[in-house]
């Protein structure tokens, strides 16, 4: 049998694996590593997070990404050169972060790679009846094998969308592995730059769980922070926030987006909500010369009513359901309060209690789905509801 065939046969029969979970999302602030010990696979897996660290992106980093990122023109040679440019940086950040652990890469079966979504563009989204949903990620693959000497899976997106999906939120897949309980109703919320939940409900089967976004987690905050606070990344603490009033009249404008009134499972990122999107609700509302704090204690109240919203939709009253938490979001103090508030009949905790880190949970769900793809079965997904196609996802590149 060839050598590689063999390698990944013996990994696909290890009773555990070691794996580095790897997710860089739409904020941009740095690379997510999580070093992941997964037992077994399917519904036995469990997971083990042994490290856990982001890697701040340098000022260089985010230029050269924003420079492409969810626009709709950009410099073809530029993007083609940050395939392989934001590959090397992952490895280095890998290979870094793995010395400082002492664990040599050999000790190591597997980096599941996420990538950076530069364009995510649904048909839902896009409207033209002449092509389907896309989404583009960059950082090679083999890029990452080559300079990390580890195998990597990454490049899950495809697959979803091949099999009919939107390429979004795969977060159903993980979660429903890690956190799908026969007794307690669960509903898994990531407020990253986009907000994403997944739904799921308690039973034997776990039927019907599907996950979601929502819409704005800390993308238009962040965004808008960047341009009026020079120098700011986000809005510490909601320190700005917190010193502002909320305009309803801009917050009902926000909450009339058409994302809004989509089927679920749906899915979006800033190339719809984004600081032109913000202008068009500010203009069609009279409300564009607030103070910068009420227009952005407005967007953290528009980012927790979205939530609120959808949230209220699926709960029902027989079933008294726990909410667990993650992602930035959970940081930001103002919105956590408005969410306690707006969703009074619902236990609101992280992640933490289910013994994962709230801020690795995204790169832990992308082990799980590079576990699945070297050592699970087609069937583990058959649960999920319509909108989440049964199937594993990720490309395999070997180091050599
Ligand atoms: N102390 C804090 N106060 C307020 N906001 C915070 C704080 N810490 C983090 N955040 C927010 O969290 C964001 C980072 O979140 P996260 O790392 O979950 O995003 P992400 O992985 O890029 O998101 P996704 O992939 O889900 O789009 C920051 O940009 C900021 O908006
Ligand atoms: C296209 C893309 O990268 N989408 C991200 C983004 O960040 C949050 C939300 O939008 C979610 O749909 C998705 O990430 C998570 C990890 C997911 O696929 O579940």
């Amino acid at each position: 049998m060839h050598s590689h065939i063999t390698k990944l046969y013996q990994l696909a029969a290890k009773p555990s694996r070691r794996i580095i979970g790897l997710m860089s999302g739409t904020s941009l602030d740095g690379l997510d590593i999580a070093l992941c010990h997964i037992h077994g696979s399917g519904q036995q897996s469990s997971v083990k997070v042994e490290q856990f660290i982001t890697v701040p992106y340098s000022d260089e980093f985010r230029s050269r990404v924003q420079a492409v990122f969810a626009k709709r023109q950009v410099d073809l040679q530029q993007l083609t050169l940050l395939h392989p440019w934001i590959a090397e940086q992952h490895a280095q950040m890998i290979n870094q972060a793995l010395h400082d652990w002492q664990v040599p890469a050999s000790e190591v079966d597997l980096i599941a790679s996420h990538g950076q979504t530069v364009y995510h563009c649904p048909k839902r989204q896009h409207q033209d009846p002449a092509w389907g949903n896309a989404t583009l990620q960059l950082g090679d693959g083999d890029h990452l094998a080559v300079h990390t000497g580890i195998i990597t899976v990454s490049d899950f997106r495809q697959k979803h969308i091949a099999a009919g999906g939107e390429g979004a939120p795969l977060a159903a897949y993980g979660d429903y592995l890690l956190f799908g309980s026969a007794t307690e109703h669960r509903i898994l919320l990531n407020i990253g730059g986009i907000a994403n939940l997944t739904y799921l409900p308690a039973g034997e089967t776990l039927s019907g769980v599907f996950s979601t976004d929502i819409g704005p987690g800390n993308t238009l905050m962040d965004a808008y922070v960047r341009q009026h606070f020079p120098g700011l990344q986000y809005d510490a603490d909601a320190r700005l926030a917190t010193t502002g009033t909320v305009q309803q009249k801009l917050l009902a404008a926000l909450l009339a987006a058409e994302f809004f009134q989509l089927s679920l499972p749906k899915t979006t990122g800033p190339e719809v909500f984004n600081l032109a999107y913000l202008a068009r609700a500010q203009q069609q509302s009279g409300c564009q010369d607030l103070p910068a704090v009420d227009v952005l204690a407005t967007l953290n109240a528009f980012s927790a009513q979205a939530i609120i919203k959808l949230v209220q939709q699926l709960l029902q009253p027989e079933r008294p359901t726990v909410l667990y938490a993650s992602g930035g979001g959970i940081h930001n103090p103002l919105l956590m309060q408005q969410l306690k508030q707006g969703l009074p009949q619902l236990s609101l905790t992280t992640t933490a209690e289910l013994a994962i880190l709230p801020d690795a949970k995204e790169a832990v769900l992308f082990a799980l789905l590079a576990n699945e793809c070297v050592a699970g079965t087609t069937t583990t997904f058959n649960h999920l509801s319509t909108g989440m196609p049964a199937v594993t996802m990720g490309k395999i590149s070997f180091a050599d």
